[in-house]
């Protein structure tokens, strides 16, 4: 029924089946449903330019020849080419009723054509076969169940013709009403009218044939829907149409009973319809059709052409179609330049508005207008856009949020990266910045040239640190470094005790002018620019200096007592004695503190390269200071990484890997502070040719691990009554003297730990107390306190420390040597070495742990926390 299309619908006793020519330009065609004859009657591989379908047939006009072809069964259409066959006539139309088929000729010239004033049509079957002309240009065919009607080109009026008797439809067609689109049903005919409304004539189901068909809904074909049309069709007793405002389907008339209805809201670009079935071809790019109405597929597998294509461009009113999907217009079509034309749709919905104008490619396109929603359709896109804007608001929010959470946690991460690094840094002091090392040697560079007087307060001398003095007044100092006043010797130089002019007791160092001039030129120079530098309450003072042509002096804060090596073994047991197991101690303490500065306050560290007894010297209160920085050498900034240096230092207690290696970091110092360790626990000489074993440490540490403390204590002395003081101080000793310096303790390790034993010496604060500061002065242009304590038989009461007579005001000098402000708490907490981790597996820990118990556990352990009483104590004395 109805037009030629690119769908067909044919019906009957075995049910509809749907035809379509396939969406892939081949032009070929493809059927659906449950009439055998016709789905598998469809011709294969055969391009035809459109199609039409009645009862049990479908019949297309092929594209090569514009000649009908038909297949199906039908008593009255013939299959294959109708006949008779017109030899040579061409169709540009065809459409099929009940049981015969019409063809519009196409108006070509010659003798079975049509001019422009007539038109020849062509029809076969049930009482139809006959040529008919027709007076005018006839645009449009279409037929109904036994009839067919058509539409004139140029007044766009309509015309019908068959059996009247049946049909009813041709005397009431119209006259003088202009259409722009006609579709004939089973006994009616509809319309589009120019003003784009819908207008049916004919007869709808009457009742007699109502009652014969068992179940069927109510509705007047002829009443139409109000709504703008751009094309309509025809069913047996139904129409639809499909609206100009959006496309969608509208049905009216006659349903059966269980049929499906047209799916609401369905966008269609094209309709076709049979008895009681209808299908229509969606506007997506998927383009299958989908059906409704009763009985027959609803739904079908293959994309269908959404339409006839022209070979004209399209006209005003209409637009190209462009699948948006990877088929185009061009490809749906043959030939290439043949086109699909839409109808472009008019108005837009109350609620919507015109967002683009219908064009060559693109129809209108309406968008709702949310502020005045009418219909369901514009309520529920306007929700649907509402929670989409605030879905994706929400997860714009969302994104911002997690963005904003990981840049904290990165923010945070990093920040606490850096201040760690940073503390570390500043705890460790292992690497200097550019700009202190540049600053050191700028600072060492204008002290060169630094050319100022002696000045004679004492303070001022201090502040400076390090001042220029004349050759003359230091001669007048040691009365013409007379003999008499010469306190030591060394390898390079003698000390003579003076008196400056302002009463100053102080002691020159003079390099001795037969020795190594170049050695000890550089030795007097590396002294000078690192005393002038470091400054630490038991580091020796250097006070000033004199560079006088050949003679370079070196003055000192004198040191009444001299060097813990003349106490130990200088020929005076008195002297010997007068340092008991405390003062011992206490110079030990004082002396690591002081070594524990240049390794850990120092920045690049300070390596002293010299450490022995004769280079720890004793003030008047007995306070020891660590000399000698002749041979001292800045460190690497990494304190893991060895410098290769010549050994230097002295036999008895140069490091054996430094010695061997040449590897020297700041752990050779350890060693060297190790072997003066166990000088103070014997009394022994770190080389004694005249014992069997004549290195202190092959004798002592054998001795040390396998428990037996007491062969090693300085028979001077009368041994404690607790040995477990010096049973520590032996096994850091012991760890200090490793033969692997990354398994001897740091020096603030070491610090602690005869700390630790000092106070577990001392048992409490009021037996014997030793001499300590109470303050250590660390170098900053600040003024520090210091209290120096006198003697051991002071009170140990706070309030007689704090108030003590030799309280003095000590200004210090800036110095290139950066101090970090740290606790002394916060500085043991950093610096817990690699040989004190290591120091808990070792064999040699092992073996020492298990043979003296207590006396050699790891230096974790001594570290732990103090007793009450040892806090109280360090808390007074440090
Ligand atoms: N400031 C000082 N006050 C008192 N005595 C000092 C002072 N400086 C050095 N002495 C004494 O002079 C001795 C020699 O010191 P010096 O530093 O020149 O040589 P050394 O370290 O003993 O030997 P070497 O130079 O071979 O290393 C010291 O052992 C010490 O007894």
């Amino acid at each position: 029924l109805g037009s030629m299309a690119s769908i067909a619908v044919s019906y009957g006793e075995d049910g509809p089946v749907f035809c379509g020519l396939n969406s892939d330009g081949s032009h070929s065609v493809s059927c659906f449903g449950a009439d055998a004859s016709v789905v598998y009657g469809a011709p294969l591989r055969i391009p035809f330019v459109g199609l039409t379908a009645g009862d049990g047939f479908t019949c297309g006009l092929l594209l090569d020849t514009n000649q009908p072809y038909c297949w199906g069964s039908n008593l009255y259409v013939k299959i294959g080419v109708p006949q008779p066959m017109v030899e040579g006539a061409m169709y540009s139309e065809l459409s099929a009723g009940d049981n015969h088929l019409c063809a519009l000729r196409t108006s070509v010239k010659g003798m079975h054509g049509a001019n422009a004033d007539t038109s020849v049509i062509d029809c076969w079957g049930y009482n139809m076969t006959a040529t008919h002309i027709v007076t005018g240009a006839v645009s449009a065919i279409s037929a109904g169940s036994v009839f067919n009607c058509g539409l004139f080109a140029r007044n766009r009026t309509v015309f019908c013709w068959g059996d009247e008797t049946v049909s009813g439809v041709i005397g009431l067609a119209p006259r003088n009403v202009r259409f722009q689109s006609i579709g004939a049903g089973g006994y009616h005919v509809c319309g589009v009218l120019e003003n784009a409304q819908a207008f049916c004539w004919g007869r709808s189901l009457d009742m007699q044939q109502m009652s014969t068909a068992s179940a069927i809904d109510e509705g007047d074909v002829n009443i139409v829907p109000m709504d703008a049309m751009v094309s309509v069709v025809g069913g047996r007793f139904h129409a639809c149409g499909i609206r100009s405002l959006d496309h969608q389907v509208a049905c009216w008339g006659f349903t059966l009973q269980n049929s499906t209805l047209a799916p609401k809201g369905l966008r269609v670009y094209a309709i076709v319809a049979g008895d009681y079935f209808t299908c229509g071809l969606p506007a997506e790019t998927s383009l299958k059709p989908i059906c409704w109405g009763h009985s027959g597929p609803l739904a079908l597998p293959v994309a269908v052409s959404p339409g006839i294509c022209v070979p004209d461009s399209c006209s005003h009113g209409y637009f190209e179609y462009a699948n948006h999907g990877d088929v185009g217009s061009s490809k749906t079509c043959k030939p290439a330049n043949s086109r699909l034309c839409f109808p472009c749709s008019v108005g837009c919905p109350n609620d919507s508005y015109e967002s683009s104008p219908c064009n060559a490619t693109a129809d209108r396109v309406c968008q709702f207008d949310c502020s005045r929603c009418a219909s369901d359709e514009c309520v529920s896109f306007c929700l649907t856009q509402k929670r989409g804007k605030s879905r994706k608001f929400v997860a714009f929010q969302l994104r911002i949020f997690v963005a904003e959470i990981v840049f904290a946690i990165i923010l945070v991460f990093s920040v606490t990266v850096i201040a760690c690094l940073y503390v570390r840094h500043k705890l460790r002091c292992c690497r200097c910045s550019k700009n202190e090392l540049r600053v050191a040697k700028s600072t060492s560079y204008s002290f060169r040239k630094d050319n100022m007087k002696i000045q004679p307060d004492v303070e001022d001398l201090k502040i400076r640190r390090a001042q220029e003095f004349s050759y003359e007044e230091l001669e007048h100092a040691t009365g013409g470094f007379l003999e008499d006043s010469q306190v030591g010797k060394g390898s390079f130089s003698c000390v003579f005790k003076g008196i400056l002019r302002d009463g100053t007791v102080v002691a020159v160092k003079r390099a001795i002018k037969a020795s190594d001039v170049k050695k000890s030129s550089k030795e007097f120079h590396t002294e000078l620019d690192l005393l002038s530098r470091l400054n630490h309450a038991h580091l020796l003072n250097l006070l000033g200096y004199c560079d006088d042509g050949s003679e370079r002096l070196l003055v000192y804060e004198f040191m009444a007592h001299g060097s813990l090596y003349q106490h130990l073994h200088g020929t005076d047991l008195n002297l010997k004695k007068r340092l008991n197991w405390a003062r011992r101690v206490t110079i030990a303490v004082q002396a690591a503190r002081g070594i524990e500065y240049l390794h850990g306050y120092a920045c690049p560290p300070v390596i002293h390269r010299d450490i022995k007894s004769s280079n720890i010297l004793i003030d008047e209160d007995h306070n020891a200071r660590v000399a000698d920085f002749g041979l001292s050498i800045l460190g690497p900034a990494d304190s893991g990484t060895p410098l290769s240096e010549l050994p230097a230092g002295t036999l008895g207690y140069l490091d054996p890997e430094y010695y061997r290696l040449h590897y020297l970091t700041t752990k050779s110092d350890v060693y060297s502070f190790g072997v003066v360790l166990l000088e103070i626990l014997s009394g022994r000489k770190a080389i004694d040719m005249q014992f069997e074993e004549g290195n202190i440490v092959e004798w002592a540490v054998p001795l040390i691990k396998a428990g037996d403390i007491s062969a090693i204590l300085d028979p001077v002395l009368s041994p404690p009554s607790d040995l477990e003081a010096l049973k520590k101080i032996a096994a850091v000793a012991c760890k200090c003297v490793r033969m692997r310096a990354k398994d001897r303790p740091s020096m603030d390790k070491v610090t602690t730990a005869l700390e630790r034993a000092l106070a577990l010496l001392m048992g409490s604060p009021c037996i014997e107390q030793p001499i300590l500061p109470t303050e250590v002065v660390l170098g900053s242009s600040r003024m520090h306190k210091k209290v120096s304590q006198r003697s051991s038989n002071q009170s140990c009461s706070e309030n007689e420390l704090a108030d003590g007579d030799d309280q003095r005001i000590e200004y210090r000098a800036p110095s290139w040597i950066t101090f970090p402000s740290v606790t002394s708490s916060q500085r043991r907490k950093s610096s817990a070495s690699e040989a004190d981790l290591d120091g808990r597996t070792t064999t040699d820990g092992r073996n020492v742990g298990s043979s003296i118990g207590d006396g050699l556990r790891s230096l974790e352990e001594e570290i732990s926390p103090v007793s009450p009483q040892e806090n109280l104590y360090l808390q007074h004395n440090f």
